[in-house]
């Protein structure tokens, strides 16, 4: 009878515990974003953005969600860095990726770094959310114009691709054309509970359990 209830007990209190993946260009805000999730569903406040440092290798957040555990792995964005990337890819179960919606001159650079994730087949096929950092900094790119953004790249880089080798696959177009893009401040906090809760959903349909 003992081990009947606590089997039962154990069975209720599961949690499944998932990997999600923090990427983007260095400074697009991905450590922000993590600590402010921290400061939101945990105990303890995240460190304050005066003390976020450039990250060099990984940051790890926890956070327990009804029946779920959200294993967070922010990872450095420096271009030096980003080969350890691919590492992670085997164990993650959802993927955000960050890029900073205010910095112009970059965004390129954030759409070619982008596009070699969603080249990635352990990548492609997983919950992916595009977050637009920075909605509250002058100049930002709305959702709508950091789509259009995309759209532009990605036609000036399939045009000159044509030149080259002819024809190819527009399967990662399709992937941009159902990605979730959404709106986010990580400093001040805005947006951040609503990635939080598509990630909640989106991981328990997910494939890779
Ligand atoms: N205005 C504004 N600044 C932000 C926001 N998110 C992050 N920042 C600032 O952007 C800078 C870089 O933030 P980080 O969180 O360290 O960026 P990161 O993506 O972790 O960078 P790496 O660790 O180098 O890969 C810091 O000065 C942050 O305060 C935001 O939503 N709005
Ligand atoms: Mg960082």
């Amino acid at each position: 009878m003992y081990h009947l209830l606590k089997g039962l007990h154990e069975y209720l209190t599961r949690k499944d515990e998932f990997s999600v993946l923090i990427l983007g260009l260095d400074g697009a805000g991905k450590t922000t974003f993590l600590e402010k999730v921290k400061g939101l569903y945990t105990n303890h406040p995240g460190l304050s953005p005066d003390k976020i440092a450039p990250t060099v290798g990984q940051n790890i957040g926890k956070i327990t969600l009804p029946s779920t555990i959200l294993q967070f792995f922010d990872l450095g964005g420096q271009s030096g860095i980003r080969s350890i990337w691919s590492r992670y890819y085997d164990d993650c179960h959802a993927v955000v990726y960050v890029l900073d919606a205010a910095d112009h001159e970059r965004l390129n650079e954030g759409w070619e770094v982008f596009d070699s994730l969603l080249s990635s087949p352990k990548i492609l096929h997983l919950p992916l959310l595009l977050l637009a950092n920075k909605q509250d900094s002058p100049g930002h790119l709305s959702v709508e114009e950091i789509r259009e953004n995309y759209e532009q790249w990605y036609q000036g880089k399939k045009d000159s691709a044509r030149r080259m080798y002819g024809e190819e696959s527009d399967v990662k177009h399709e992937r941009f054309a159902s990605l979730d893009v959404m709106g986010i401040s990580a400093l001040e906090g805005t947006g951040v509970r609503t990635a939080v809760d598509w990630l909640f959903i989106r991981v328990q349909n997910s494939k890779r359990k």
